[in-house]
């Protein structure tokens, strides 16, 4: 795919193509003011207020992409960058906070291995087939080691069994022993009568960019609106009203991402304290400022920021 000679002055954006991460990267585009159509079934979409095109792409080929820099930016999950091996080649610019999940090792509940020594010569069905390797030639090579099979014919290899889907089935029907898989909820885990044994990683989903993007201010443009939107999300803006001897105590509670705004009321005796708050702890916080007689608090969503 030749896009960049397709495309040459527009800087080239991967978002997963469908999945778990679409509609969440869509709504940071919104949020970004990144505009754009895009035309049924047509995986380019031309970003009409900056120099940008979009491309769709699936959410496990997007790593080897900006890593080989046919794209210069794209967001995919730490776990994707993981298996294609692209650590080194791409640079890691902002954790998005979705799409946030396990990959495990997991087992039937029921007369399952009781730990990945006991998987060592078996089967394990997975579509993360390079980590899952590398993590089990090192359990393999770790028990021949202890065994004293290391390098003789009596070394037992576990076997990978690749499965692009619902693989979480493979063990209930017979062709696997255990299997390497993500697990949010554990839902679909304990459906399939499956428990973890081992977390190879954690992931959440994530901004990256090639080595030598062909636009480089522009992906410091398009990081710092993000950045925004996701901090956007993650705060609320308080206002009230405190006796000025309560202060001290309201700053601890409230102290701001640099100090909180204190601005004096007509009552020398009171002042107004605004301050961005973390929205997950935010009922709390109300508690502890009322608690030291804080009065008229107020809180607002932040539509966007930068910080
Ligand atoms: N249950 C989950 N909870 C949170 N994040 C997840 C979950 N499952 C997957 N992810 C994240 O989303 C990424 C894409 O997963 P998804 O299952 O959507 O893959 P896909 O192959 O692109 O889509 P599909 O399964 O529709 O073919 C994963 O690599 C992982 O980072
Ligand atoms: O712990 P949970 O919250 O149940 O999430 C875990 C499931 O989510 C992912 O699959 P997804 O539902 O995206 O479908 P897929 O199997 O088609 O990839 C993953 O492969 C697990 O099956």
């Amino acid at each position: 795919m030749e896009l960049i000679k397709d495309l040459p002055d527009r800087l080239l954006f991967a978002i997963p193509k469908k999945g778990r991460l679409h509609s969440a990267c869509l709504s940071l585009l919104e949020g970004a003011d990144i505009q754009f159509h895009r035309k049924n079934r047509l995986d380019i979409a031309l970003v009409k207020n900056l120099p940008i095109a979009l491309v769709f792409l699936p959410a496990g080929d997007i790593a080897k992409f900006v890593g080989e820099g046919n794209v210069d930016l794209g967001i995919t999950g730490q776990d994707m960058v993981a298996e294609a091996e692209a650590q080194d080649k791409v640079t890691e610019i902002l954790e998005l906070g979705f799409g946030k999940c396990r990959l495990c090792v997991q087992v039937p509940v029921k007369n399952g291995a009781a730990s990945v020594d006991d998987l060592v010569g078996k089967r394990i069905a997975t579509s993360f087939e390079g980590i899952s390797k590398n993590f089990f030639d090192e359990v393999d090579a770790k028990v021949a080691a202890a065994n004293g099979t290391a390098g003789t014919d009596a070394q037992k290899k576990t076997e990978l069994v690749f499965v692009s889907g619902s693989v979480e089935a493979a063990c209930a029907l017979g062709l696997a022993d255990g299997i390497v898989d993500l697990v949010e909820s554990g839902e679909t885990m304990q459906a399939a009568g499956l428990h973890d044994i081992v977390t190879i990683l954690s992931s959440q989903a994530v901004l990256i960019a090639s080595k030598k993007p062909s636009h480089p201010d522009l992906v410091q443009t398009i990081a710092g609106r993000i950045k925004g939107v996701i901090a956007a999300q993650k705060y609320v803006y308080i206002n009230y009203n405190v006796e000025r001897k309560h202060l001290k105590e309201a700053t601890l509670i409230t102290p701001g991402r640099q100090a909180p705004t204190v601005s004096p009321l007509e009552n020398p005796e009171w002042v107004a304290v605004s301050s961005m708050v973390l929205k997950h702890n935010v009922a709390q916080t109300m508690d502890d400022l009322e608690a030291i007689g804080a009065r008229d608090i107020l809180l607002f969503a932040i539509q966007n920021c930068r910080v």
